[in-house]
């Protein structure tokens, strides 16, 4: 497997996301450390993907990334500064939707735009519902929605307002299967659309391999592996992809696991 240089994939395009870097960063809760000298440089437009087994630490890297939590450690920071809590260009979307149900589709949107005036906000989110497929879902009340398309609306609006840093913590775990592959190709589409720099957690090394130029393995709270993915765009479950899959999936497996709540797929 020839193996190019870090992001070499998407080195044409003219990025607009951010730069992110971590540099010896630990995270302790108490007595436990659950980051553990992490460093890593995630660079403008990249797409990382992060996985491991349950409760390495997946989470809390994300988590710290936003800045909902600080670290306790070492340096993050984003285009040069410091992380110092929830900047307004990073976004975090989860695996539950967390849509207020007594808002409409369109005003859980506008959420996100609290500063414009509603009109403009109207029209942003009117147009990032277009763009995830739900422009005859504006007026509807969340609960109305299938899973899917209530994560297309949290999908809209972690997009709304254009941000630079996209966090994904397990957003498609929860979706049946087609649904999760339409998904996959949406969330694909928009980054190359919008350029901005995104970091997905997610237990399926397929998925990872799917969408990511590069797939952080994190151990106990370290990084074990920084695997760049050196496919072509749309990638196919063909030879080479099989390859990435199953090396990664190897990897994990042959760590000890230390709680019996693993779950991987391939
Ligand atoms: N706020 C917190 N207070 C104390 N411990 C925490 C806190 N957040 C996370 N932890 C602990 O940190 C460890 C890592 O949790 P984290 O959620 O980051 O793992 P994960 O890899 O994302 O797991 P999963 O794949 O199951 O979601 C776990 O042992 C967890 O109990």
């Amino acid at each position: 497997m020839a193996s190019s240089p870090r992001h070499a994939i998407s080195s044409d395009r003219n990025h607009v996301g951010v730069t992110v870097t971590l540099e010896h960063v630990e995270k302790r809760f108490g007595q436990t450390t659950v980051l553990n000298n992490v460093s890593l440089t995630i660079h403008p437009g990249e797409f990382v993907a992060v996985v491991g087994r349950s409760g390495c630490g997946k989470s809390t890297l994300l988590r710290v990334m936003s800045g909902l939590e600080a670290v306790s450690d070492g340096e993050l920071t984003v285009n040069d500064a410091p992380v110092l809590g929830i900047r307004p260009d990073s976004r975090v979307m989860f695996q539950e939707s967390r849509l207020l149900p007594w808002k409409s589709v369109l005003d859980n949107v506008k959420l996100s735009l609290p500063k414009l005036p509603a009109k403009e906000a109207s029209e942003q989110a009117t147009n990032a519902l277009a763009q995830v497929g739900l422009a005859d879902k504006v007026k509807e009340w969340p609960a109305h929605l299938s899973g899917g398309q209530q994560q297309r609306v949290a999908l809209a609006r972690a997009l709304v307002g254009d941000p630079k840093l996209l966090l994904f913590d397990e957003p498609l775990g929860a979706l049946d299967a087609l649904t999760r592959i339409e998904m996959q190709r949406l969330v694909e589409r928009l980054w190359q659309q919008r350029q901005f720099t995104a970091v997905l957690v997610t237990h399926d090394v397929s998925e990872a391999v799917m969408l990511a130029d590069r797939v952080i393995l994190i151990e106990e709270g370290r990084i074990a592996l920084d695997q760049t993915i050196a496919l072509a765009r749309p990638r196919e479950h063909d030879n080479d992809f099989s390859y990435y899959e199953k090396s990664i999936l190897q990897r994990i497996l042959s760590e000890e696991p230390r709680s019996s709540k693993n779950h991987f797929q391939i």
